[in-house]
């Protein structure tokens, strides 16, 4: 399973360029073999809570409808990112996945709303604008179960872990994690739940912008379900190409029993 990590030069203010770009980066990774693409969090609109409503759409709206035509037209496997999505008076942040045949197979609004004051770093309050999302995202491929959540969401260990018992192999991220939490944080993290779910993970993130209201972190990568670091963008705009053998899952698994090893009759984690 060959999957693009897809890190973008979005958010430039022009949202029917930045889905021009992705689209453009999807079919170059297309030609390189790719099953599976994957777009930063926010990839065509500003990461700034005041832009989020006016670059929002509803269901179906114009980054959906390209991204599902250009999912059946390349028959591969798009998770598009995230985009602002508007349903009433509310606004979500929200990631569509489309099949190999253009249709919406999940839709993942962003549970855990990214608010963080840190001293000296970085402010964000995106339940300024945002709403919560209440679902937990898997969704079925040929190649087996994915899970799927957005950036601040893949801090909270319960989620990851409750997507990796329901069957998911693979935990797809689109994320933006800024220059304050990115150096600190985002390597360690992607690595402690592969670790500990023992699954492959994928965080794609924006490129890095200096010149951006909210400085995305870059580092785009793929971690094994051994928590080797598998392949890493810099800051730059970049595509990277990584083929998973899913079998690896099982394989760790086996090996070190961690998820079966778990004494679930003094200790549970489940879906309410
Ligand atoms: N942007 C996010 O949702 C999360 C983030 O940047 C962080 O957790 O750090």
């Amino acid at each position: 399973m060959r999957v693009a990590l897809i890190q973008l030069a979005g958010g430039s203010g022009d949202k029917k360029a930045d889905i021009a770009l992705a689209c453009e980066k999807i079919r170059e990774a297309s030609a390189q073999g790719a099953d599976i693409a994957v777009l930063p969090e926010m990839f065509c609109c500003p990461y700034e809570t005041s832009a989020f409503r006016s670059y929002g759409e509803a269901e179906g709206g114009e980054a959906q409808a390209a991204l599902s035509s250009l999912s059946r037209e390349l028959g591969l496997y798009i998770v598009g990112g995230s985009v602002p999505e508007l349903e009433g008076d509310r606004i979500y942040n929200t990631s569509y996945v489309y099949g190999r045949d253009g249709v919406q197979l999940a839709r993942h609004r962003k549970v855990h709303l990214f608010d963080i004051d840190v001293e000296g770093g970085q402010r964000f309050m995106e339940s300024d604008t945002l709403s919560p999302g209440s679902q937990i995202t898997t969704f079925e491929t040929e190649f087996g179960t994915m899970g799927l959540c957005i950036c601040f969401d893949f801090r909270f260990e319960e989620l990851a872990r409750l997507m990796a018992l329901r069957g998911a192999k693979v935990l797809f991220v689109p994320a933006a994690f800024n220059m304050t939490t990115g150096p600190a944080h985002w390597e360690l993290m992607f690595r402690q739940r592969s670790v500990d779910n023992q699954c492959f993970t994928v965080g794609v993130s924006p490129a890095r912008n200096e010149s951006a209201s909210y400085v995305a972190y870059g580092n785009s990568m793929a971690v094994d379900p051994w928590g080797t670091v598998l392949t890493r963008c810099g800051g730059e705009p970049c595509i990277q190409y990584v083929d998973l053998d899913l079998s690896r899952a099982d394989s760790v698994r086996r090996q070190l029993p961690i998820l079966s090893a778990r004494r679930t009759d003094l200790y549970e984690i489940k879906e309410v």
